[in-house]
């Protein structure tokens, strides 16, 4: 997370910069006045909550598991676009849970009692208490240990396990599956504040602010590439209409179309138009075939860096979440 977190802050053009790799504080030289200091992530929610810090970037399992409900935390931005994974209760393929593939199966089981209870073995016992009462689990044990959670069962110190879960390659690896209604919740990176701290220090929100802009800007534009083709055409009105009536690629809010000036006999012609539109990377290709349906040729993209457009919707929900 932390080096994830260091590769946006520099493509935003907030560059970290840590005098040496065991030093804890660093500093951004384009926020004069704000501090980075490098925490655990249980810490970095504890340390806003305590108000200690202003802002924090972790997970948003950790948000939920270290917030504890506290109204104090606000997310500002929630899809920082890495640390994708999502937190669920996982149990044996084989012996008695061979034929359980859901929540309400695992628990009509006749095997939990108050005596033998199911014993589930987590980091997240805020999250966890509250998964198990929610979905109607009576007889549970809520056991906790730091890591290689996956191994308990097949150690016989837990019967199931509650932990995050990405590609799924280690529950596979150690004969758990996930079941249906086992997901707690989906998380990634996100930008976490403390309400307290944006409401009366200025320079908090200022700076949040900022930093909300580039990345907002940012990771508007990763997507994105900018395609520039040109089109021969009688005006710009009627290349504007090939492209409007004839292609799903319009640009932000519309294709821009400029003139291309060639020589022909020593007179100036303006017999072709640039146009040039935003398309996700992933249409791209369908993007390049549109285009040359209708007339165009000399197809130039280029990756997009930054998308600064109005104000950001995240930014208005922050203002509203503070009642601004
Ligand atoms: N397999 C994964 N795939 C994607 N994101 C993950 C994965 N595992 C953990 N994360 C995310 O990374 C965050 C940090 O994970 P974790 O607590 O394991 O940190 P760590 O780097 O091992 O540090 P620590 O020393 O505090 O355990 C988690 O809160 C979660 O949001
Ligand atoms: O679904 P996967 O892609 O296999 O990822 C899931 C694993 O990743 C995390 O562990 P991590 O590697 O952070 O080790 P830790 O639990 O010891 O911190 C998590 O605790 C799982 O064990
Ligand atoms: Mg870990």
């Amino acid at each position: 997370m932390a080096e994830d977190t260091i590769n946006l802050l520099k493509d935003c053009q907030l560059a970290v910069h840590k005098p040496n790799p065991r030093q804890y504080i660093a500093s951004i030289s384009s926020l004069p006045g704000l501090e980075v200091w490098f925490q655990r992530a249980s810490d970095v929610v504890r340390k806003i909550r305590a108000g200690d810090v202003d802002l924090g970037i972790v997970g948003y399992d950790m948000v939920c598991e270290y917030g504890e409900d506290d109204d104090d935390l606000i997310v500002v931005h929630d899809a920082l676009g890495f640390g994708e994974c999502h937190l669920a209760l996982a149990i044996p393929t084989s012996g008695i849970f061979e034929n359980i593939s859901s929540v309400s199966e695992l628990a009509a089981m006749k095997h939990w009692s108050p005596e033998r209870p199911l014993r589930i073995v987590t980091g997240y016992t805020h999250l966890g208490k509250k998964f198990v009462d929610k979905i109607g689990l009576k007889h549970v044990r809520l056991l906790t240990a730091d890591g290689a959670l996956e191994a308990a069962p097949a150690m016989g110190t837990a019967d199931a396990i509650l932990d995050l879960v990405s590609s799924g390659t280690t529950l596979r690896e150690n004969s758990l599956k996930e079941i249906e209604g086992g997901t707690v919740l989906q998380s990634q990176g996100v930008l976490v504040a403390s309400k307290r701290s944006l409401l009366l220090r200025e320079t908090a929100l200022d700076k949040t602010h900022e930093i909300l802009e580039r990345l907002e800007a940012h990771l508007r534009a990763k997507n994105q590439f900018t395609v520039t083709a040109n089109m021969r055409g009688n005006s710009k009105d009627e290349v504007a209409e090939r492209i409007l009536l004839n292609t799903e690629f319009h640009g932000l809010q519309g294709p821009t179309i400029c003139p291309v000036f060639s020589k022909m006999n020593g007179s100036v012609l303006e017999n072709y138009y640039a146009i040039i539109i935003c398309v996700t990377k992933h249409r791209l290709y369908d993007a390049v075939k549109q285009l040359r349906k209708i007339g165009g040729s000399g197809v130039l993209v280029s990756p997009l860096t930054y998308i600064f457009d109005e104000e950001p919707p995240r930014w208005r929900m922050l203002l509203d979440k503070l009642n601004q």
